[in-house]
Parts: structure tokens; sequence; C-alpha cells
């Protein structure tokens, strides 16, 4: 687990100061986790604004400009995941990362929630976070700080290079991590690819972006 307590002008003890934290939010809701190692668990998905990465094929393209989204307190995103019933959260984006998740993380963990993450790496962790995923991206490189605490890592795969990007990533990952290969959605031709792959580097496993097969957010 990732646990950072120094959090720049935020007084962590305060309780009142971390509620009235806020982040730009595009989207909360509750649902199935459709990808990674926990696909098919319920998770409650929060969804901050704001990406620098711009991944020409990211499925969230609405995300990246943060002035298009309002700005939540830290309070009121977490009595929404609380009254969900979720037991965890998933932090995604947008590039969560852009915002000190110290506030929102240390509020859903004393609410009984554990936290998750998806993110690209490409800025430096804050936050307390039971699980993190890391997804690299050639357009912004993960930093090197990050690569101790993941937990999976999980590359987008559209061509050969994605794979070799892949191998470059897990060498720098402790060596339990869980790796998983996850077809870019709209280049079906990265399958055969990546099934082929995965048989002959069976530390590799596939993961799908099932929730879309299943129609859920
Ligand atoms: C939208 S991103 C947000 C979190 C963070 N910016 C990141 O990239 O990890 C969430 C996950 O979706 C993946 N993803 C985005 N667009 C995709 C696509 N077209 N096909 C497959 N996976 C995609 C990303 O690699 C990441 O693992
Ligand atoms: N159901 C569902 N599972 C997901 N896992 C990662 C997602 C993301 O966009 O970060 C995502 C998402 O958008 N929906
Ligand atoms: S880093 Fe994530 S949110 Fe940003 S463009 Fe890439 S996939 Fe989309
Ligand atoms: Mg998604």
């Amino acid at each position: 687990m990732f646990k950072k307590e120094k959090a720049a002008k935020i007084n962590l003890e305060d309780t009142n100061e971390l509620d009235l934290f806020e982040y730009p939010l595009m989207e909360d809701f509750y649902t199935i986790q459709g990808e990674g190692s926990h696909t098919g668990r319920p998770a409650y998905f929060i969804r901050t604004a704001g990406c620098d990465v711009n991944c020409w094929w990211c499925d969230v393209k609405d995300s990246w400009d943060e002035e298009k989204h309002p700005r939540v307190k830290t309070e009121e995103i977490v009595k929404r995941a609380v009254e969900s019933g979720a037991e965890f959260a998933v932090i995604t984006g947008g590039e969560p990362l852009l915002h000190n998740l110290e506030p929102l993380t240390i509020r859903l963990k004393q609410a009984g929630l554990q936290t998750h993450i998806e993110t690209s790496g490409s800025s430096p962790l804050t936050g307390q976070l039971d699980w993190i995923t890391l997804s690299p991206k050639r357009f912004k490189k993960p930093l090197d700080e990050v690569f101790p605490y993941v937990d999976e890592l999980k590359v987008v795969v559209l061509t050969n290079k994605d794979l070799a990007w892949a191998e470059e990533n897990a060498k720098k990952c402790p060596s339990n991590t869980q790796l998983l290969l996850q077809p870019e959605w709209d280049t079906p031709k990265s399958i055969p690819l990546i099934v082929e792959y995965v048989k002959k580097n069976p530390q590799w496993g596939i993961s799908l972006q099932t929730h879309k097969f299943i129609n859920v957010p």
C-alpha cells in the first residue's frame, strides 16, 4: 500500500479542511470494475477531470479539459461513495495524479472504503492507495518513483511496439506485480497478437474492458 502524508499546505489532522478540499470531477458512479485483476467486483468510480497525456485513442477524451467540469468537495464525493454501499472506490480520470489525492483517499479510507487508482503514473503519487494500477503511456512516461508501488501493470496494446513497451515497464515493477495486456478497444487486430504473446510469455495475462461488453458504465 502506498501512503504519503506530507501534504503541501493541507493540515491532514483537520477533518474539516480535508472535507472542503475540491476536485474537478467529470463523473462518479457505482458500477462493476471492468478491467484488471479486480474485474467483476462492484466498485464506486470517481473520475477526476484533467489530463496532460493526450493518448490519441483515449476512450474518455471529455475528461481532458478540467475547466469543463465542476469542482466538487471531498465530503460530497465521499458521501455518495458511502451511500452506494461499495467496498472500494476506483479513482480514475482523466489523470487523477494531477490532483492531490490525500484529502479524498484519507476520507474514503476513514469511511471504510478501500482505495484503488487507475493511472498513467506521469505525475507524482499522492494519497493513501490500497491498489495501484499503472497503465504506462509513451506519450508521457511514468515517473521512476511510481514503479516500486505498482500492484498491477496494464498496458494498452495496438501493435508489436506496445509489447516491447510493456516489457520495458515490467522490468521496473516489483516481482509480484500482476502483468496484463489490454487490447485497444477499436483495434481488434491486436487480439491475436496478444493471445499469441501471452501463450509464449505466461507471466502476462489479458485484461479486457468487460464493462463495454455488458453495457455498464
Ligand atoms: C481512461 S484511463 C484514466 C486513468 C489514467 N489516465 C490512465 O490512463 O491510466 C483508464 C484506463 O483505460 C485505459 N484505456 C483508455 N482508452 C482505452 C482504449 N481505447 N482501449 C483500451 N483501454 C483504454 C487506460 O490505459 C487506463 O488503463
Ligand atoms: N466499469 C468500468 N471499469 C473500468 N475500469 C477502469 C476504468 C477507467 O476508465 O479507468 C473503467 C470504467 O470506465 N468503467
Ligand atoms: S492518460 Fe489516461 S485519461 Fe489521459 S489520455 Fe491517456 S488514457 Fe486518456
Ligand atoms: Mg474507462
